[in-house]
């Protein structure tokens, strides 16, 4: 089973990192996301109630990363990928996370993970 829901873009202010100055102001995270999730079921009944509701789930991930404030995106993108498994039901996901205002000099710097299995 390939099919998946995707999330791309997602843009949240968190107070995140790992410098005293960066406790003490918010700074923006990109948040993309690929989830595992049989479309069969939705797709048959055209009921959301069938889907991953990317909506419900971009509300989770936006408040998630604000109350959490990590320090590292290690610890924000493990945090994301095990609240997507233990309460969406979600087996496998692809998860990248962004912070462009880290380093001047790149566009964005982040991490990637990949959690489950299909
Ligand atoms: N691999 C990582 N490296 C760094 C992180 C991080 O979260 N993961 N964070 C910082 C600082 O918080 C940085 O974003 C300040 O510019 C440095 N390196």
């Amino acid at each position: 089973m390939t099919d998946s829901v995707l999330i791309e873009g997602l843009a949240v202010e968190a107070i995140i990192g790992v410098y005293d100055w960066e406790r003490e102001v918010s700074q923006r995270l990109l948040v993309d996301l690929e989830m595992a999730w049989d479309n069969r079921a939705p797709a048959a009944s055209d009921d959301v109630g069938d889907a991953l509701n990317y909506a419900l789930v971009s509300e989770r991930v936006s408040g998630y990363l604000v109350e959490a404030r990590p320090q590292l995106l290690e610890t924000a993108a493990e945090g994301i990928a095990g609240l997507l498994q233990s309460e969406f039901n979600v087996r496998w996901v692809k998860l990248t996370l962004r912070k462009p205002g880290a380093v001047p000099a790149a566009v964005a710097v982040g991490v990637k993970i990949e959690r489950g299995s299909r």
